[in-house]
């Protein structure tokens, strides 16, 4: 399994520093990383607005449980804490497996509460769909359809509406 799109998400503490942290820690895989948007929080209203970004990752030896796992340990290096009550609540950082392709280029779909692929909520999420849609223009979330369609749905106009690009908030290394 060779490649992933990954979406990233932190609201609390240094969100930017958050996110450039999972970019630093998932290394040589990265292959893009999006822009950063200022986002109102999605499925639990009452917390503060996110930043979101997505990545795109390469690795011919990674499987999709090695996305998953490298995923929670970039999550865990930033200091998430779970909360089983706020399942959308807060946190530090969420990096989230959207989708991986295999060394095909075939899409990867796995029917796991431990890891499903494509992730299910994605198409409902303006968050995971702009900043892609800014890499990948013809890309489509598989099984589902052309980003730009989905994005254009009624369904999520009102968040499309409220993100803001934040240019000042770039993820490119300083170096
Ligand atoms: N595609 C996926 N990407 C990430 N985690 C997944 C995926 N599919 C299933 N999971 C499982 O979901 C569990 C809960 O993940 P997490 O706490 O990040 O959920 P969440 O971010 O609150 O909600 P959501 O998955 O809707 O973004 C993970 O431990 C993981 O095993
Ligand atoms: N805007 C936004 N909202 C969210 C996000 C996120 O990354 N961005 N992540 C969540 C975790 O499931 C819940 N809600």
């Amino acid at each position: 399994m060779s490649r992933a799109v990954l979406s990233v998400g932190s609201n609390l503490g240094d969100r930017q520093a958050h996110l450039r942290a999972a970019v630093d820690l998932l290394g040589d895989s990265v292959r893009a990383v999006s822009g950063v948007y200022e986002t109102p929080p999605w499925g639990d209203p009452d917390q503060p607005a996110y930043l979101n970004a997505v990545i795109l990752v390469e690795d011919p030896a990674a499987t999709q449980h090695d996305w998953l796992d490298r995923a929670r340990a970039c999550e865990a290096a930033e200091g998430r804490e779970r909360n089983p009550d706020r399942r959308f609540g807060p946190r530090t950082l969420d990096v989230d497996v959207i989708a991986v392709w295999d060394a095909d280029g075939r899409p990867v779909s796995v029917d796991d509460p431990e890891l499903t692929l494509p992730h299910p909520r994605a198409r409902l999420r303006a968050f995971v769909l702009r900043p892609w849609l800014d890499l990948q223009p013809d890309g489509d979330l598989p099984g589902h359809g052309a980003l730009a369609e989905l994005l254009a749905a009624p369904e999520l106009a009102a968040d499309v509406a409220a993100m803001t690009f934040r240019p000042d908030l770039s993820l490119e290394s300083m170096a």
